[in-house]
């Protein structure tokens, strides 16, 4: 089967290399000329493990094209990916659909044969049937176009992983044919034993928002939970440590700290509060506008923090520790480290910002800021510093020779991962989120 990739970004360019690893031939499809050029020689535009070696492989091995034209992709694939991106609307809260309806567009108008086209981008419920309909219409006469839902629940940081062996997979469709052909795609990890979900559109577009709501969920609830241990002295680590042995409820996205950023769970809570709110059922999502608003506040918590540390920030020098908005990723889509970074810089600290791999796209996004090569450049003659992105090269640092660069020992933990006795014993004020 030959497949098609439509939108090569992180979801995109992970999934085409993958599907090629799985033997499969692709054709990634991309608009933006910088990413184009540089996946057709092999070079990842961004930064994921282990994804660049599999991409160089699978385009030296001639198993993964890319191009830019829609057209070729039409004649190429029997079934087609749909990875664009569906970000948040600039006019509002809601997805903004343009590139998903553009990409069925221009892909229906080229179609001339059998094709199934798969949509894997996260998108509100509804969607799929209306992109269904685009479909039928644009097609010419007479193609046997169909249409299936497979939302993606990958992470970045363990992307390659995450799409070779899923947790699940999740199937939409609306007839046996499609189903048959996302398990033959699909067919080496289900030998492998991941589980299937075969259920209807609606059931599908929801179980992604569904997902990406409860993890949202999870991490407000303990950053709800720090703050009750900021207002009573109580440890939000041991507190998560305590509650996440109830196999119930389990420790993992119980990591207290600045919050959630990323290109998807923010955006993500609001466009299904948005979708809720259209379907006339607003009240059922109200509790996501509250897991929005514990989150920015921790942000808003590091900077009052800050604060609360040197005074008046004119003219402060502030090391801050990560860009990205996770570690393992050079994403900086609604980062929770670049967001408190800007806002000190904005109030007259003078930020230097470092990142194992983000200070490109942080640089380009936030000129105003300061970006250093290493850790030890950021920390000299800083009067405070801020952990924000839990890389483990910060986990690594020695708070002793740390100690050495600053001009006052004094760190936030915004992420809650340094070994703070350590850093007490060298002499350092630690802060953090939720710990006395
Ligand atoms: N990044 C992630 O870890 C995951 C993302 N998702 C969802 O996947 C979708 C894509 O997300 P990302 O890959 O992060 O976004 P992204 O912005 O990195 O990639 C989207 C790509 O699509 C390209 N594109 C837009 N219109 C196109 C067209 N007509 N033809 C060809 N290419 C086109 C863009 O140039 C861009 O490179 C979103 O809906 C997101 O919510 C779902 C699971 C995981
Ligand atoms: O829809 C998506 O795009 C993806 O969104 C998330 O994946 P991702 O955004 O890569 O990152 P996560 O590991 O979920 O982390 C999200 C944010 O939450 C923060 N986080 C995570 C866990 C935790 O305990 N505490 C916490 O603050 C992270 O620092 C990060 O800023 C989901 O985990 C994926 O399953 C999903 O496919």
């Amino acid at each position: 089967m030959k497949i098609t990739v439509i939108g090569c970004g992180y979801l995109g360019a992970t999934h085409a290399a993958c599907l090629a690893e799985l033997g499969f031939d692709v054709l990634g499809v991309e608009i933006d000329e910088r990413k184009l050029d540089a996946l057709a020689k092999g070079d990842l535009p961004f930064y994921e493990p282990g994804l660049d070696t599999l991409l160089v492989k699978q385009v030296e091995s001639g198993k993964l094209r890319f191009t830019s034209s829609m057209k070729e992709a039409a004649e190429f694939g029997d079934a087609h990916f749909l990875c664009v991106g569906t970000p948040q609307r600039k006019d509002g809260n809601g997805a903004d659909l343009t590139y998903v309806d553009g990409a069925i567009e221009s892909l229906a108008e080229h179609l001339t044969r059998p094709t199934l086209v798969i949509g894997k981008s996260t998108v509100p419920v509804g969607t799929a049937e209306r992109l269904l309909g685009i479909l039928q219409d644009k097609a010419p006469a007479g193609t046997d176009v169909d249409l299936a839902w497979n939302p993606e629940f990958l992470r970045e940081g363990f992307a390659v992983e995450d799409t070779l062996t899923p947790d699940r997979l999740v199937l939409g469709v609306r007839n046996a044919e499609a189903e048959a052909t996302l398990r033959e795609i699909y067919a080496t990890p289900i030998a492998g034993g991941t589980p299937v979900i075969v259920t209807d559109f609606p059931t599908a577009e929801l179980v992604k928002v569904a997902a990406n709501s409860f993890l949202a969920t999870k991490i407000s609830f303990i950053n709800a939970m720090a703050e009750l241990c900021e207002a009573t002295g109580a440890d939000v680590v041991t507190l998560a440590d305590a509650i996440g042995h109830d196999a119930r409820i389990g420790r993992r996205f119980l990591n207290a700290g600045v919050g959630f950023g990323g290109g998807c769970l923010p955006k993500d809570i609001r466009a299904f509060m948005d979708r809720a709110d259209e379907l006339g059922v607003k009240d059922a999502l109200r509790f996501l506008r509250e897991i929005d608003r514990i989150n920015l506040r921790r942000r808003k918590r590091v900077v009052k923090l800050a604060k609360a540390e040197l005074g008046d920030l004119e003219g402060k020098r502030i090391a801050v520790l990560g860009a990205a908005f996770k570690p393992d990723s050079d994403d900086i889509r609604d980062s929770p480290a670049l967001d408190v970074a800007v806002a000190l810089h904005a109030k007259g600290a003078d930020v230097v910002v470092h990142d194992p791999k983000a200070t490109g796209p942080a640089s380009a996004k936030h000129p105003q800021l300061s970006y250093t090569e290493s850790v030890e450049e950021a920390a000299r003659g800083a009067q405070l510093v801020l952990h924000l992105t839990e890389w483990k090269e910060y986990r690594a640092l020695s708070a002793a020779e740390l100690g050495d660069l600053v001009a006052e020992r004094t760190i936030i933990d915004g992420r809650n991962c340094l070994d703070q006795a350590a850093y007490r014993d060298a002499g350092w004020t630690i802060r953090s989120l939720g710990r006395p």
